[in-house]
């Protein structure tokens, strides 16, 4: 991915740069332990499918940009056809806020089968930097990167 940071206190995150993130998430099972026959709950298929499609095909090299950004301007103007790869942040795109828009996300999409629960996510950034959520934190925060992370499709953007 590749991001920037308009308020970052050192400067060095105003230039777009990228990073080689990575995402682990904790699940819990909705349905009982099909003892003795199965031997699960649910497939471990149903509960990668939908996240790991969203992000192999959506997040894989998005550019994660702030709407405040004037970089998006010049997409919509010069390269339109880009905005769909365009992950759009009410605020900067830092670790933090991913972590909240991918919880959301996760969660959006286990709703829809009723399977599995998002218990907590882990975006790691670099090897220095990581940032971890739970379900309980998420509870406690009224804020979203966007409408796109709380919608069950593989949308990164309002736009
Ligand atoms: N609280 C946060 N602070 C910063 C974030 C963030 O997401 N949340 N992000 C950045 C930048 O993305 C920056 O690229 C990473 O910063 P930095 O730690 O300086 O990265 P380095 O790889 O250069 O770290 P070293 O420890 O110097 O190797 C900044 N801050």
């Amino acid at each position: 991915m590749a991001h920037r940071l308009l308020s970052d206190p050192s400067g060095k995150c105003l230039t777009p740069h990228g990073h080689d993130e990575l995402v682990s998430v904790t699940l819990r099972p909705l349905q009982p332990m099909d003892f003795g026959g199965s031997n699960m709950t649910a497939a471990f298929e149903h509960a990668k499918g939908r996240w790991h499609g969203w992000i192999d095909n959506a997040v894989d090299h998005a550019f994660q940009l702030s709407l405040a950004d004037p970089l998006l301007g010049y997409f919509r103007e010069h390269e339109p056809d880009r905005l769909p790869r365009i992950m759009t942040f009410d605020g900067d795109p830092t670790t933090e806020a991913l972590a909240i828009g991918f919880l959301r996300k996760l969660t959006a999409f286990l709703e829809a089968d009723g399977l599995f629960a998002a218990e907590a996510v882990r975006v790691q950034e670099t090897p220095t930097n990581a940032c971890s959520l739970t379900a309980a934190d998420l509870a406690s925060i009224d804020w979203s990167p966007g409408a796109w992370a709380r919608r069950a499709d593989d949308s990164l953007n309002d736009l």
